[in-house]
C-alpha cells in the first residue's frame, strides 16, 4: 500500500500534540487553536489535538493537517473508543483519525480490526499502539501509520522515563512500507534525535511543548 501523500510530507518532521486536559486552566478550543498556531509558526508540520472543538477550532486556525482523536474516560480504550467517535472527527475536520489500537474490549463491541474496516476509505487512521502485537495487528488491517502512542500506558511495556525506542525500533522493522510515528515522553531535543535515529518516520511531542504546568513542574522540581 503506497504511503499517502499527506502522510509523505511528514517524513523526517515534528508533529506537535496541542492538547489539555480536563479541568486544566488551558482546556478551551480557542487557547488550544491558539497554541497550534504559534507550533505552526515554529516548524510544526502537523498538529495532534483532542476532541470534537478543538478539532474544529485548530483546522480553522491552521495551514497544516490535523491529527484527530476524541477521548472518553481515561480507563481501557479512551483514545477514540468507537466508530462514531471516530467518525465524528472525521466531520470535526481531521485530516488523519487516531485510534487506540490495542485489543482490549471497545465500548461499541468493535474490534480495532472491525472499526479500521468501517472506516476504509473514508479517512487516514494513525494506529496508537502499546507493543509489538498491536503493530503487528494494525499492519495487517492497513493502516496509514503506526504510532508508539500507547507504550508504557498498558501491561504490556514498562513505562520508559523517556521515548519507548527499543519498541519503536522493533515496529519500525516489523512496518516495512508503512510509516511507524515515535511519540510519548520524548522530553527533550536529544530524545527527539535519538527516536529519528531509532527510525521514527516522523516524531509527535506532546507535553514538553504545549503542557506549560508540566514543563514548569520540572524546572521547579531540578532545583527544589
Ligand atoms: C497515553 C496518552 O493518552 N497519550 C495522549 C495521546 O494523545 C497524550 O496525552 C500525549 O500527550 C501525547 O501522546 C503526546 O505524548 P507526550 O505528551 O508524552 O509528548
Amino acid at each position: 500500500m503506497a504511503v499517502d501523500p499527506l502522510i509523505q510530507r511528514l517524513k523526517g518532521t515534528l508533529i506537535v500534540s496541542c492538547q489539555a486536559y480536563p479541568g486544566e486552566p488551558l482546556r478551551h478550543p480557542e487557547t488550544m487553536a491558539q497554541m497550534a498556531r504559534a507550533a505552526e509558526l515554529g516548524g510544526a508540520s502537523a498538529i495532534r489535538c483532542q476532541g470534537l472543538a478543538d478539532i474544529a477550532a485548530i483546522k480553522g486556525r491552521v495551514d497544516i493537517p490535523v491529527f484527530g482523536l476524541w477521548k472518553e474516560g481515561h480507563e481501557g480504550v479512551y483514545i477514540t473508543p468507537t466508530l462514531r467517535h471516530a467518525r465524528a472527527c472525521i466531520s470535526a475536520g481531521a485530516d488523519v483519525v487516531a485510534l487506540d489500537a490495542t485489543a482490549r474490549p471497545r465500548p461499541d463491541g468493535r474490534t480495532f480490526e472491525e472499526t479500521v474496516e468501517a472506516l476504509r476509505g473514508e479517512t487516514l487512521i494513525m494506529a496508537d499502539c502499546a507493543c509489538m502485537d498491536d503493530v503487528k495487528r494494525a499492519l495487517a488491517c492497513g493502516v496509514d501509520i503506526v504510532s508508539t502512542t500507547l507504550a508504557g500506558y498498558t501491561n504490556d511495556r514498562p513505562k520508559t522515563e523517556g521515548p519507548d525506542l527499543e519498541f519503536l525500533r522493533e515496529a519500525v522493522a516489523a512496518a516495512g512500507e508503512v510509516p511507524v510515528f515515535c511519540e510519548g515522553r520524548i522530553h527533550n531535543l536529544a530524545d527527539a534525535r535519538a527516536a529519528m535515529d531509532a527510525g521514527a518516520f516522523a516524531i509527535v511531542v506532546g507535553t514538553a511543548i504545549t503542557h506549560p504546568t508540566s514543563i514548569t513542574s520540572w524546572f521547579a522540581g531540578a532545583i527544589g
